[in-house]
């Protein structure tokens, strides 16, 4: 059979180095969108696999340390995270290559689709949901993402949602994205102790997991409105918390809540947050 016919090997397959792409074996395509890091492109692996490359702009990231953690991405493997297959990094930009997502990010789809997907509270549960499936497992390998929220997740087809970009945010050497006083830093999806203490968790994950479901039941707004980063981290501080979206059912809002608790302890998991947003899912279905 050709190449084409088997699924794609969740890593570069053969090579010593599973995790080296060679690029002779990359037709790069379309730009896809770019951010601080690069440009991001479609590609064709081997001739048919679909792949988004990330060309990663020189100085944006640690490259040495984020080549050694590639090793570590390529073996998270679910079906809710966006599979890493390789890197090409025996030239500069180096290129993070993973699966292709057709539809983009979620931020970006929840906004274009807001008039069907608004009405639709099924779907939007069932996308927290997916996340939350991706999530539990990043937790289960004690897996940080640290920039969980709709814009790093990605849409594919009939609706599958998956969390892309894990533990990236760690290599990005932008100090106006990695300290919490930062202008990039994602004030809006952190808990007390990120703004305080920047003490990344599953259950610092936990939280922004809370921000990204009202972003998926408003269709991708700004939580918070135009309120200024200290503005917002005032309140968070006070324990002020996003109201219950006009599309979220007042028991998913108390599912949401329980990820705002202040002291992260207190946070479900994703473990737990996967059983009780599926048994709301089965009520209303
Ligand atoms: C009908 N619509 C037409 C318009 N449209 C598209 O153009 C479109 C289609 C598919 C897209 N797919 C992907 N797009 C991207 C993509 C595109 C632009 C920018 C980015 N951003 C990044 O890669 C990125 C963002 C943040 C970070 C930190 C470290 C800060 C966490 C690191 C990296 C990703 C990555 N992908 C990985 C898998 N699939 C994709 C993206 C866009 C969507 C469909």
């Amino acid at each position: 059979a050709s190449p084409c016919d088997r699924p794609a090997p969740p890593t570069a397959g053969l090579s010593h180095d599973k995790w080296e792409i060679d690029p002779a074996e990359l037709l790069l395509m379309e730009e896809l969108g770019s951010g601080q890091f690069g440009v991001v492109r479609r590609g064709k692996w081997r001739g048919c696999i679909d792949t988004a490359v990330k060309m990663m702009k020189e100085g944006t990231m640690s490259e040495d340390d984020f080549i050694e953690e590639a090793k570590v991405m390529t073996k998270l493997q679910h079906s809710n995270l966006v599979q890493l297959y390789g890197v090409c990094s025996k030239h500069r930009p180096i290129y993070i290559v993973t699966e292709y997502m057709k539809h983009g990010s979620l931020l970006n789809y929840l906004r274009r689709h807001e008039n069907t997907l608004g009405g639709n509270v099924d779907l939007l549960l069932d996308m927290c949901i997916q996340v939350c499936k991706g999530m539990a497992y990043l937790e289960r390998h004690n897996y940080i993402h640290r920039d969980l929220a709709a814009r790093n997740c990605l849409v594919g087809s009939e609706n599958v949602v998956k969390v892309a970009d894990f533990g990236l945010a760690r290599y990005v050497l932008d100090d106006q994205y990695t300290s919490s006083g930062g202008t990039k830093f994602p004030i809006k999806w952190a808990p007390p102790e990120v703004l305080n203490y920047t003490r990344f968790s599953s259950k610092s994950d936990v939280w922004a997991y809370g921000v990204l479901m009202w972003e998926v039941f408003t269709c991708g707004k700004m939580p918070y409105g135009r309120l200024k980063n200290t503005e917002v981290v005032e309140r968070v501080q006070r324990g002020i918390i996003l109201q219950r979206p006009q599309a979220c059912l007042k028991e998913v809002y108390e599912i949401m809540k329980l990820c705002w608790a202040h002291c992260p302890e207190d946070r479900p998991s994703f473990r737990a947050l996967k059983e009780q947003l599926s048994i709301v899912g089965q009520s209303i279905t």
